[in-house]
């Protein structure tokens, strides 16, 4: 076994980790990287038996290594680190983060160690679950080692598929005995076009897998046959039928009526006068709301009371940063992307839903939750369609009390956005059990994934 060690207490830590191993009989060398190094931890190692190298022995030492302890740099490194190069097929396992990833932001310098295993000390660093941090740190371990009550409170919570029904239980009554298709949840689609008529369906057929109780839809004349072979359970809405409706929506009127209890909006939508006028009225109303792609362009910022997911990637983030007058590059949001997420939360006054290989839900007053027990199999073209309809379905199945505060209003949809996301994350897993995965393996499994979790 080969260690990298640097010259403060992450380093420390790899010492003693390896005068434990070499205490067991464990062969054991320590590449003393820093200028200094722990002095009771080396003093630790020396006595069990372990050998010191220095960096220039290093390539020929991972020639005859099974393991690599990596403790160069944990919560201390600073920008500009360098670090060694590591062939690929050896195996690393990294002391409470991979040297060279910023444990508050998931940043990380081009050198950074990739590690197969993380065991992180004492509590999960964000670092290590979004941005690229979350795509070097294999699979984590969080160690308890007494810090709990030292620890300041969490900027951010990391929701796992057993927290759905948790997440929605506050919210949500599913499969309530006695209720009618309207009590389950009525849903308003406004999607598609000719260029992209399969997003609106999908996002359709996302929405009708989860569990609703009955869709309208609001899309082209040239998508509606598609959409009504492909969904035969959707029922068309017409832009009379909608202006009526939306005059007597109101949050929290689902009982009775044929009202549209939620919307969800964008996927494949494009940007044009007719579709900027009926996005003017769903905005005015007071239905909860998921914008997604195509709405995305036409939002701005501002207050509002409408309660509002909007579900970007990186890209569309950048967009909407830049609407209210805030300039990112795509560097910028992969090297800090929860700050960049809650900039937009506050702009547009709503819950973000940031899109990534890690799903960053957060509310304006920074209220967090992240997602990242996800497969690389969800980046297919579609995904994010099917996201929107199973959102939709979440939020017309929510009761939303009209007293209720604005930061508790907030919270529960970032829940709602984190359920949403955990369901979709699940349906991809189980899809990719079978083989490759498009956006219809990922509606398929949809339903499973939705009882798997607890809806
Ligand atoms: N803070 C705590 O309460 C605990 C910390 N522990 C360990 O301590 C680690 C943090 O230790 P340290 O604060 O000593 O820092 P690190 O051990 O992460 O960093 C080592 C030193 O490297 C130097 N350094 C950082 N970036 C550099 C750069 N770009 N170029 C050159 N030199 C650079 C700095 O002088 C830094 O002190 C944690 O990751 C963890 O492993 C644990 O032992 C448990 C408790
Ligand atoms: N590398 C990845 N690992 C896990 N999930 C991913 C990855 N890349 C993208 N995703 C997820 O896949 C979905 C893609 O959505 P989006 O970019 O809107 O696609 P589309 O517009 O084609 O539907 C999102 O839910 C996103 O979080």
């Amino acid at each position: 076994m080969v260690g990298l060690i640097g010259s403060g207490n992450n380093g420390g830590d790899g010492l003693y980790a390896m005068a434990a191993l070499a205490k067991r009989g464990v062969r054991c060398t320590a590449v003393l990287l820093g200028e200094r190094t722990h002095p009771e931890a080396l003093e630790d190692f020396n006595r069990a038996g372990g050998r010191s190298a220095y960096a220039m022995q290093l390539p020929g030492l991972l020639e005859d290594c099974d393991l690599l302890i990596d403790a160069v740099y944990g919560t201390g490194v600073r920008p500009g680190a360098v670090l060694p190069e590591i062939p690929q097929n050896i195996p690393v396992l990294a002391c409470d983060l991979p040297s060279g990833v910023d444990a508050d932001t998931g940043a990380v310098v081009p050198t950074v160690i990739a590690a197969d295993r993380t065991v992180s000390f004492g509590a999960l660093k964000t670092g290590l679950v979004v941005g690229s941090g979350h795509l070097v740190s294999g699979h984590i371990k969080v160690i308890d080692i007494g810090l709990r009550e030292t620890l300041p409170a969490p900027e951010a919570w990391v929701a796992q598929g057993e927290d759905v029904e948790l997440l929605l239980n506050r919210t949500s009554d599913w499969h309530v005995p006695g209720q009618h298709k309207y009590q389950r949840g009525v849903l308003g689609l406004f999607a598609g076009s000719p260029r992209y008529p399969g997003a609106a369906v999908l996002a359709a057929r996302a929405a009708v897998s989860t569990g609703l109780g009955l869709l309208r839809t609001v899309v082209p004349d040239s998508v509606a046959p598609a959409m009504s072979g492909a969904v035969p359970e959707s029922v068309p809405l017409s832009s009379q039928e909608l202006t009526a409706l939306l005059a007597h929506s109101r949050r929290n009127d689902r009982e009775g009526a044929k009202r549209i209890g939620a919307w969800a909006v964008g996927p494949g939508l494009e940007d044009t006068p007719d579709n900027r006028e009926t996005l003017a009225q769903i905005l005015a109303s007071e239905s909860p709301c998921v914008y997604d792609a195509g709405a995305l362009v036409m939002l701005e910022p501002g207050a509002n009371p409408q309660p509002r997911i909007l579900t970007p990637h990186a890209g569309e983030l950048r967009s909407l940063l830049a609407k209210a007058g805030v300039r990112v590059d795509a560097a910028d949001i992969a090297d800090d992307p929860v700050r960049w997420a809650r900039w937009a939360a506050v702009a547009y006054d709503c819950v973000i839903l940031l899109k990534g290989s890690a799903t960053i839900c957060t509310a304006p007053d920074g209220y967090t939750l992240i997602v990242h027990s996800s497969t690389p199999d969800l980046a297919t073209a579609g995904s994010g369609d099917v996201l929107t309809g199973l959102l939709g379905t979440l939020l017309a199945a929510t009761s939303f009390p009209a007293k209720e505060s604005e930061t508790n209003l907030m919270h529960r949809l970032t829940d709602i956005a984190a359920a949403g996301a955990l369901i979709h994350a699940h349906a991809g897993a189980l899809a990719a059990l079978e083989g490759t995965l498009s956006a219809v393996d990922l509606l398929r499994a949809l339903p499973r994934a939705a009882r798997d979790l607890g809806l």
